[in-house]
C-alpha cells in the first residue's frame, strides 16, 4: 500500500449561513463514484502485437473478442486513451475540490493492475519548468496548483506557501513514499491572516489521494488462499480492501476494516461519511484480459457501496490550532520515546490509547458474549416453539382421523339402516306376492268347484276380486308409505350428515389456516433467528480472528521484548562477571605484591643480620687464627690441640649461629605464610560472599524472568484458549 498524498485544506467560511442542502447531511446516502480509465497500448504491448480488446464509451466499457462483445459494464464515467491528464482533472477532480472546499472529507484512489497507469493518473510527471506544470502532470500536482491559485484568487487575505515546494516534496516522497504524507501535509497547509474583528470560524475539508499497489495481487491471493499470508502487507491490504468491498456490497453486518492498515485508513471512505471516488485503471491489451475483468468486476461491485457524507462542523481557529498542536505534541512524544529508548517504548498517551483500545475490544467481546447468550436463549425458545408446533400438528392429525372416522361411521350406519329397510320392504313384497299366489291358487280351485253355478261363482269372484283389489291397493299404499318413510329418513340422515360434514370442513379449514399461519410465522421467526445467528457467528468469528491476530501480534511483540531483555541481561551479566574478574585479579595481584614486599623485607633484614654476625665471627676467628699462628711460632706443636679445640668450639658456635638463623628464618617464613594464608582465606571468604551475592542476584533475576515468562506463556495459552473458544463459538 502506498499513501501518496493527503492534503488538508482549511477553508474560510466565516459566519456564513448553512446552505439548504447541508440540512440533509448524513441522511442522504450516495453511491461511491466509480470511474474507469483505459490507457493506450504501451511499448511493450505494441512490441508483442497484443490485440486491443477494450472499447470505451461515455459511460460504458466493453470487453470484446474479434467478432463479438463479451461483456459490457456501466460506470459513472469511462475515459479512453484519448483522455489526457487535463481532461481527467477537469472532469473528476474539480467537482471533488468544490466539495472539499465546502468542508466535506473526500477520498480519491486509483485501483488497478500493475502498469495500467495508477501512478500516471495520480502523480504523472512532476517536473516544473518556469513555474508551470508538465502536460503529463497527474491529479496530485494539479490539485496542489489548483488549490493555491484558487485560494489566492478567492480571497486576498490568504497567505499561501509556493505550490512548487509541495511538488518538490512530493517528488522526494515518490522515492520514499511513506514520508510523503506527512511532508505534503506540512507544505500544503494554508494560513489565513488574522482578522481583527470577532471570532473566525473555519471549515476543514480533508482530501485523501491514494495510489495503491497493483491489484493483480488480489486475484492471485484469492485463488491461492494459503499463499495470501506469505504475500506480505501490500497483498494483505489489497485483499482486505477486496473483502471489505464485497462485504459492503452484500450489506454484511461486519466489514473487516480493522484487518489491514489500508482499510483502517479508508474505513470512512467506504460506507462512511466521506465522499469517495475510485479510478479503476485498465490496459486495453488482450494479454491483460483476466486482470482487466477482475478489476472491472471489483470496480462494478464498489459502485454499490453507499456513503452518507457529512460536512465537517465549523470550528474556531483556536480550536483547530489547539487540535494540531496536540497532534504534533503526541507525535513528538512518540518520536522522543522511540529515540531515547531501546526496545518497545511509547509515549504515555499512545499507551493510554492502546489501553483504551484494548478495553473497548474487551467490552466488544463481552457484548458479543451477551449477544451469544441471548441467541442461545432464543434458540431454546425456538426449540420449544417447534416442539409445541409438532404437538399441535399431531393433535390436528388425530382430530382429522377422528372426524374421518365419525363420517365413515355415520355413512355406515345410514347404509346399514337403508339395507335393513330395503330388506324389510322386499320381504314384505315377497309376502304379498306369496299371498297373491295363494289367492290365485284358491281362486282357480274355487273356479273348478263352482263352474256349475255361474251366478254364485260370478258374485263370489266379484267379491273376491274386490277383496283382492282392496288388498292390492292396501299393499301399494303400505309400500308407498314405507318407501316414503325410508326416503324421508334417508333425506334427514343425509341432511344431518351434510350439516355435520360442512361443520367439519369449516372446522378443518379453520384449523388448517391457523396451523399454516402458525407454521409461516414460526418459519419466518426461525429464518430471521437463523440469519441473526449466522450474522452473529460471522461477527464473532471475525472478532475472534481479529482478536487472535492482535493477541498474536502482542505476543510476538512481548516475545521479542523478552528476548531483547534476556539478551541485555545476559550481556550485562557477562560484563559484570568480566568486571568482577578484573577487579579480583587486580586485588589478588596487589595482595601478592604486598606479600612479596613484606616477605622480601623480612628476608633482607634477617640475611643482613646473619651476614653481619657471620662477618664478625669470621673476623674474630681470623684474629684468633692469627694469634694462634703467632703463638705456634713459639710452641707450635704444644698448642696444636688448643688450636684444634678452639677451632672446633668456634665451628660449634658458628654452626649453632647458622641453626638459630635458619630457625628464625623458618619462623619468619611460617609467620609470613600464616599471614598470607589468613589474607588468602579472608579474600576467599570475601569472594565467596560476593559471588554468592552475585549468584543470588542473578538467580532471583532469572527466577523473575522465568516467572514472568511462565505467566506470559500461561496468559498466551489462556488467550489462545479464549480465542479458540470464540472461534469455535
Ligand atoms: N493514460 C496514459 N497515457 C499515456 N501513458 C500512460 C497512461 N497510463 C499509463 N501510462 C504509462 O504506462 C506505464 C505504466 O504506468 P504506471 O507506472 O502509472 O502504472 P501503475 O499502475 O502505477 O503501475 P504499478 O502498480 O506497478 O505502480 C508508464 O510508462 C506510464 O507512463
Amino acid at each position: 500500500m502506498d499513501i501518496s498524498f493527503s492534503s488538508e485544506v482549511c477553508i474560510e467560511r466565516a459566519r456564513k449561513r448553512r446552505r439548504s442542502n447541508d440540512i440533509k447531511d448524513g441522511e442522504k446516502e450516495i453511491n461511491i463514484q466509480v470511474i474507469v480509465r483505459c490507457r493506450g497500448r504501451i511499448d511493450r504491448e505494441i512490441a508483442a502485437n497484443a490485440p486491443v480488446i477494450i472499447e470505451t464509451n461515455f459511460r460504458e466499457v466493453q470487453l470484446k473478442s474479434p467478432d463479438k462483445v463479451l461483456k459490457t459494464y456501466t460506470f459513472d464515467r469511462v475515459f479512453g486513451p484519448e483522455a489526457d491528464q487535463a481532461k481527467i482533472f477537469d472532469h473528476i477532480v474539480i467537482p471533488i475540490l468544490h466539495e472539499v472546499k465546502a468542508g466535506y472529507n473526500c477520498t480519491l484512489f486509483a485501483y488497478g493492475q500493475t502498469s495500467t497507469g495508477k501512478t500516471y493518473t495520480m502523480e504523472g510527471n512532476l517536473d516544473i519548468a518556469n513555474g508551470q506544470m508538465n502536460k503529463h502532470a497527474g491529479i496530485i500536482p494539479r490539485t496542489l496548483f489548483n488549490l493555491f491559485q484558487d485560494l489566492e484568487a478567492e480571497a486576498q487575505d490568504f497567505s499561501v506557501k509556493n505550490a512548487a515546494d509541495g511538488i518538490r516534496v512530493l517528488k522526494q516522497g515518490s522515492v520514499k513514499r511513506h514520508a510523503a504524507q506527512t511532508n505534503c501535509n506540512k507544505n500544503s497547509r494554508y494560513h489565513k491572516k488574522t482578522m481583527a474583528d470577532g471570532e473566525d470560524l473555519l471549515k476543514v475539508g480533508k482530501f485523501n489521494l491514494v495510489d495503491l499497489a497493483g491489484s493483480e495481487c488480489i486475484g492471485r491471493s484469492g485463488a491461492e488462499n494459503n499463499r495470501a499470508k506469505e504475500a506480505g502487507n501490500i497483498n494483505k491490504s489489497l485483499l482486505t480492501l477486496g473483502r471489505c468491498i464485497n462485504a459492503l456490497n452484500e450489506r454484511c453486518l461486519h466489514i473487516p476494516f480493522r484487518e489491514s492498515k489500508l482499510t483502517r485508513l479508508l474505513q470512512d471512505s467506504l460506507g462512511g461519511k466521506t465522499k469517495t471516488c475510485i479510478i479503476a485503471t485498465v490496459s486495453p491489451a488482450k494479454s491483460c484480459y483476466d486482470e482487466t475483468m477482475s478489476t472491472l468486476d471489483y470496480a462494478y461491485r464498489a459502485k454499490n457501496i453507499r456513503n452518507k457524507p457529512v460536512a465537517n462542523q465549523r470550528v474556531t481557529k483556536k480550536a483547530l490550532i489547539k487540535d494540531y498542536i496536540n497532534k504534533i505534541e503526541r507525535l513528538e512524544m512518540d518520536l522522543r520515546a522511540t529515540r531515547d529508548k531501546n526496545g518497545i517504548f511509547m509515549s504515555a498517551e499512545t499507551h493510554q490509547f492502546l489501553v483504551n483500545e484494548n478495553k473497548s475490544r474487551k467490552d466488544e467481546c463481552e457484548e458479543l458474549q451477551k449477544e451469544k447468550e441471548m441467541l442461545v436463549e432464543k434458540a431454546l425458545i425456538d426449540h420449544q416453539h417447534r416442539k409445541n408446533l409438532q404437538e399441535l400438528q399431531t393433535k390436528f392429525n388425530d382430530l382429522k382421523a377422528m372426524s374421518m372416522g365419525f363420517g365413515s361411521t355415520v355413512s355406515r350406519k345410514i347404509n346399514d339402516a337403508y339395507k335393513e329397510r330395503t330388506k324389510e320392504i322386499s320381504e314384505y313384497h315377497k309376502y304379498i306376492d306369496e299371498q297373491l299366489d295363494r289367492f290365485e291358487q284358491q281362486k282357480n280351485m274355487l273356479e273348478q268347484i263352482f263352474t256349475s253355478d255361474g251366478n254364485v261363482v260370478t258374485t263370489f269372484f266379484g267379491e273376491i276380486n274386490k277383496l283382492r283389489k282392496g288388498f292390492q291397493e292396501a299393499a301399494i299404499k303400505k309400500d308407498q308409505g314405507l318407501r316414503k318413510d325410508s326416503v324421508t329418513m334417508l333425506k334427514s340422515l343425509h341432511d344431518e350428515l351434510a350439516g355435520q360434514s360442512i361443520k367439519m370442513q369449516t372446522y378443518h379449514a379453520k384449523i388448517d389456516e391457523e396451523i399454516s399461519t402458525l407454521v409461516t410465522t414460526t418459519q419466518e421467526h426461525i429464518d430471521s433467528q437463523n440469519q441473526a445467528i449466522i450474522a452473529c457467528q460471522n461477527i464473532t468469528e471475525e472478532a475472534a480472528k481479529t482478536e487472535t491476530r492482535c493477541l498474536e501480534e502482542h505476543n510476538d511483540l512481548l516475545d521479542n521484548a523478552i528476548k531483547k531483555e534476556c539478551n541485555i541481561a545476559t550481556n550485562l551479566n557477562e560484563e559484570l562477571l568480566d568486571i568482577i574478574k578484573k577487579e579480583l585479579n587486580k586485588f589478588t595481584n596487589a595482595q601478592i605484591d604486598r606479600l612479596k614486599e613484606t616477605y622480601d623485607k623480612g628476608m633482607k633484614t634477617s640475611n643482613t643480620k646473619y651476614l653481619s654476625g657471620h662477618k664478625s665471627q669470621y673476623s674474630s676467628t681470623k684474629e684468633n687464627l692469627a694469634y694462634l699462628i703467632k703463638e705456634s711460632k713459639v710452641d707450635l706443636s704444644a698448642n696444636v690441640n688448643n688450636i684444634t679445640k678452639g677451632m672446633s668450639s668456634h665451628l660449634d658456635k658458628y654452626k649453632s649461629l647458622i641453626e638459630s638463623t635458619l630457625t628464625s628464618l623458618e619462623r619468619l617464613t611460617v609467620s609470613a605464610n600464616d599471614e598470607s594464608s589468613e589474607l588468602h582465606k579472608q579474600l576467599v571468604e570475601l569472594f565467596k560472599s560476593f559471588a554468592s551475592d552475585v549468584t543470588q542476584c542473578y538467580s532471583s533475576l532469572q527466577n523473575k524472568m522465568t516467572k514472568s515468562q511462565m505467566e506470559l506463556e500461561s496468559s498466551t495459552l489462556q488467550l489462545k484458549e479464549n480465542s479458540n473458544a470464540l472461534t469455535n463459538f
